[in-house]
């Protein structure tokens, strides 16, 4: 799977956030994008996921222009920063809705969340409700929400800023499985060496452009 990114350029009102956005994503890869604080970051994010309007340029997925504000659940998914999980619901409701939603058979659901969430430690947590969990576990039911449309490619924003240093080592393995299972990676991070460790290649907005580094 391939996200083609082509001149791109987003405006609040009057001001330019970022324009001539020009590069390709594609589902082998994780690719982390830095940068100060307002440069944009998940605004971009938010512009693939079609939860925000652009102006100009297009965005692509295996080469079919999608309209501006849609997405495709079964190509890219979102991890938000602040995980959103339903506070009413259950870990397990939580996790289940979308697929039920999208209409794949109960069973195969049920099936697809214990193997997730066996696979991030957070089947115990089942019945829970959100905010008996800590961070590190909501963000894990988070993670696995996301999955459950199997996305080729995973967005995350942000991911850990509300992480201690073993909870942000056990993000790394978990990024690190789901590449090997063939999921790609889009990461707005702030955390450097975070980025340096999962990273096939960082970008940085600065100024309103968004350049490449190559990661050695
Ligand atoms: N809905 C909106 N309406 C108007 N301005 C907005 C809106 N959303 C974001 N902005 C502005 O656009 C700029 C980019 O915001 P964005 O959150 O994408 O930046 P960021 O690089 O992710 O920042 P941070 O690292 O602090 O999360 C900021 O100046 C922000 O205030």
């Amino acid at each position: 799977m391939k996200i083609s990114v082509d001149n791109l350029k987003k405006s609040f009102g009057d001001r330019c956030i970022w324009s001539d956005i020009d590069l390709t994503f594609t589902s082998d890869e994780i690719v982390t994008i830095a940068g100060k604080s307002g440069q944009g970051k998940t605004t971009f994010l938010r512009c693939l996921n079609g939860l925000e309007t652009y102006d100009a340029g297009t965005v692509a997925f295996d080469g079919e222009v999608m309209p501006v504000g849609t997405t495709d659940a079964k190509k890219i998914g979102m991890v938000f920063q602040g995980y959103y999980l339903f506070p009413k619901m259950t870990v397990w409701e939580n996790i289940l809705l979308a697929p039920l939603y999208h209409g794949i058979d109960r069973k195969e659901a049920e099936e697809r969340a214990e193997r997730l969430m066996k696979e991030l430690e957070i089947y115990e947590e089942k019945d829970k409700y959100p905010k008996n969990l800590s961070g590190g576990q909501q963000q894990r039911v988070a993670i696995v929400r996301a999955c459950m449309l199997e996305p080729e490619i995973l967005c995350f924003d942000e991911p850990t800023s509300a992480l201690d240093s073993e909870t942000i080592d056990k993000l790394a393995q978990t990024m690190g499985r789901l590449k090997e299972k063939g999921m790609g990676m889009i990461v707005v991070t702030h955390d450097r060496a975070f980025a340096e460790r999962i990273s096939d290649r960082i970008l940085h907005f600065e100024e309103g452009r968004l350049r490449e580094e190559i990661v050695a």
